[in-house]
């Protein structure tokens, strides 16, 4: 059993569409001590839940992308800061949970959900385990409750039949529940908007071929998977309506660091005329960064670029090399739009234009 307050259960029995097998899912959550996540590696050939018992598993988990996305890396690590509030009980307490915050710190550098939370979860850990806990679980109901908002919020720059371009996976995988980028679509299209989505392929790691079309085939919404060089074309033709994404850190002057190839995108949008829009939590934003070219660009492992996994005819999973033996690759995981280039961003709070009054006030709402 999942647990959500009684208040949400409640709340999401009512609304919730993020169905797997018409079981409800959030992609990450605890039990006891224990972090579940959705396997997100093995998506969408298999459905998995990997168990952490412990706070360096939970970390593991984040490290190899079983969990990715700025939200569900923000829950993932405030359940792990918790679960080390827990260990932390057999050995220094302060000492621990200090050496558990750096280590959770480390997993991922670009995603400022991940600090935020962790910040605020090490803060109640120093009064106690169960109070790191429960601060661990609002704020990862507050990442849910976040996604349904930005859904009703972006459902307005929708029109009937609109046709949307988006990028990675900024969906419900990517958050605690309802996604991002993809939550005005799910807004809209239950209120028979007839939205078609256009899913970037988004290599290396092909969150959008992989996930992106898993949750809009499920959610049975109207898409299609481009390769990442095929949007100007589209944009140039006429095929694009807007674009939408999620962000991993937005600076306090609206510059937007999301998954490589957002800016190419964002370029071509300004040049054909087509808007712009990211969504994000204000957990996203980093109100310590002055610009986006602070911001720290995570660089994985080239392998991501030479490998790649998926099912062979016999339906087993199958790792195969995609490019020429002996050369070598460069992976930056992120890139950084300019606020020039974003129409607008999409928020729990309301629909801001990306500059730095429009954060500061809504950051004090
Ligand atoms: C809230 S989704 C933001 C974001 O997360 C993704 O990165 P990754 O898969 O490397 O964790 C991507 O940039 C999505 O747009």
């Amino acid at each position: 059993m999942k647990p959500v307050s009684d208040k949400l259960r409640a709340y999401f029995l009512l609304t919730a569409f993020m169905k797997v097998n018409k079981q409800h899912y959030r992609s990450v959550w605890i039990d006891g001590t224990t972090v579940h996540l959705i396997e997100q590696n093995l998506l969408p050939f298999k459905f998995q839940i990997y168990k952490a018992p412990k706070y360096t598993d939970t970390c593991k988990a984040i490290k190899t992308m079983i969990t990715r996305g700025a939200g569900a890396i923000g829950g993932a690590a405030a359940f792990a800061m918790a679960q080390a509030a827990f260990e932390a009980k057999l050995h220094d307490y302060i000492e621990f949970i200090k050496t558990a915050r750096k280590t959770i710190e480390a997993t991922r550098p670009t995603a400022y959900d991940l600090f935020y939370s962790v910040e605020a979860v090490y803060a109640a850990a120093l009064n106690s385990p169960e109070a790191a806990l429960k601060k661990a679980q609002e704020l990862a109901d507050a990442n849910a409750a976040a996604g349904k908002a930005i859904g009703e919020y972006g459902n307005e720059i929708l029109d009937k039949n609109a046709k949307v371009l988006t990028h990675c996976n900024a969906g419900w995988l990517a958050f605690v529940d309802y996604g991002s980028a993809l939550a005005p679509v799910y807004v809209a299209n239950e209120k028979g908007k007839n939205i078609f989505v256009y899913a970037d392929e988004t290599r290396p790691r092909s969150q959008g071929a992989r996930l992106t079309a898993w949750e809009l085939h499920n959610q049975g919404i109207p898409h299609a998977i481009i390769a990442d060089n095929a949007a100007a074309s589209l944009m140039q033709n006429g095929k694009i309506d807007v674009l939408i994404t999620g962000a991993d850190r937005i600076a306090a002057n609206g510059d937007v660091a999301n998954k490589i190839g957002t800016l190419e995108k964002a370029i071509a949008a300004k040049y054909y005329g087509i808007p712009f829009y990211v969504t994000a939590p204000i957990s996203t934003i980093d109100p310590n960064l002055p610009e986006g070219t602070k911001i720290t660009i995570e660089d994985r492992n080239e392998d991501e670029v030479h490998y790649a996994t998926g099912p062979n005819a016999n339906n087993e999973l199958q790792t195969i090399r995609l490019t020429n033996p002996g050369s070598h690759a460069i992976n930056p995981a992120f890139d950084v739009t300019p606020a020039a280039l974003v129409t607008g961003i999409i928020t729990e709070k309301g629909i801001i234009e990306p500059n730095e009054k429009a954060i500061s006030v809504l950051l004090k709402k």
